[in-house]
């Protein structure tokens, strides 16, 4: 079963396609991270998924309904919080939560006032005088407090501190485990999903370029280390450097019986995993395709 289905999703504004032709299944319970340069089309892929922008063409669904039928009783089963929205600036942080409150059954106050302790929010202050961090924290509580089946988030780290960013990982990864929830979330911060992503998702130009189990990527992705400057390597491999006595690269599908002798061989974080691919893909544009 999958929680996000898109066929041929795509979005134009005037002649510009910030979103082509996507066909992508996020299934449920899983942890989808979704990456690309700025203007890949992340805020645009996440919204028309939802249909908060009107596809051009395509269409989604999402936790089994067409993402343009969707009705309360779906909206209530998902969280989107994007560094975009605008809050009711009138209304406190408790006031924010008052106003939610009645509009999900499943609305869990204790979770609710874990969370407002954890993200330190003042809540008696006016939503239009938080700092953006802040904005961002009670917005956060105000979709994890009724305990969403998909969490959709866009940037949802910008403008956090380091602590907050911990427990807001935290959170989520209670969510999931204890829920079984959905996550898609994108973000540029990759320290922060390292822990969280099962699977990775990357746009670029609008494009969906790969989509792949964490997993898969550990189990592929190797940094080599070789004695000697002219010691042949595979075609494949990336961001080679032949520097003083050492030759040094990046392997996307290790293969133990083409990888020069004696070579020194070190598993990637998925952190630098990303940084691999977002920087081998901006040096691939506008046609190059990801190996995988
Ligand atoms: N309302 C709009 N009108 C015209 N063009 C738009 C609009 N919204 C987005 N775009 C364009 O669509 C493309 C994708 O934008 P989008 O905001 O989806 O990218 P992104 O990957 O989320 O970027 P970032 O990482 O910088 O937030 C960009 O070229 C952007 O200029």
């Amino acid at each position: 079963m999958n929680a996000i289905e898109t066929t041929g999703l795509t979005r134009r504004f005037w002649r510009h396609t910030a979103v082509d032709h996507i066909d992508l299944t996020v299934p449920t319970g899983t942890v989808n991270v979704l990456i690309g340069a700025n203007g890949a089309g992340k805020t645009t892929l996440l919204k028309t998924m939802l249909n908060l922008l009107p596809p051009s063409a395509g269409h989604a669904r999402v936790l089994g309904t067409d993402s343009r039928r969707l009705a309360p009783a779906e909206l209530r089963r998902i969280g989107y919080v994007s560094e975009n929205q605008k809050p009711p600036d009138h209304l406190t942080v408790a006031g924010l939560m008052a106003y939610w409150r009645p509009l999900y059954p499943q609305w869990d106050r204790t979770l609710e006032a874990k969370l407002l302790r954890n993200f330190d929010l003042p809540l008696d202050r006016k939503l239009g005088q938080l700092s953006r961090g802040m904005a961002m924290k009670a917005a956060l509580a105000s979709v994890l407090a009724y305990r969403p089946e998909l969490l959709v988030l866009d940037e949802p780290f910008s403008g956090l501190d380091p602590l907050t960013r911990d427990q807001l990982v935290e959170g989520m990864l209670d969510l999931v485990s204890r829920e079984g929830c959905t996550v898609l979330v994108s973000s540029h911060e990759i320290a922060e999903v390292e822990t969280l992503a099962d699977r990775l998702i990357l746009l670029d130009h609008g494009h969906l370029k790969l989509t792949e189990t964490a997993d898969a990527l550990r189990a592929r992705f190797r940094q080599v280390e070789v004695s000697g400057t002219s010691v042949s390597v595979p075609a494949r491999v990336w961001q080679m450097k032949r520097e003083g006595t050492f030759t040094r690269y990046i392997d996307p599908q290790f293969d133990l019986h083409t990888t020069p002798a004696g070579a020194r061989v070190t598993p990637l974080p998925l952190r630098e995993i990303f940084i691999a691919l977002l920087r081998q893909h901006s040096t691939t544009r506008p046609t190059g395709a990801i190996a995988s």
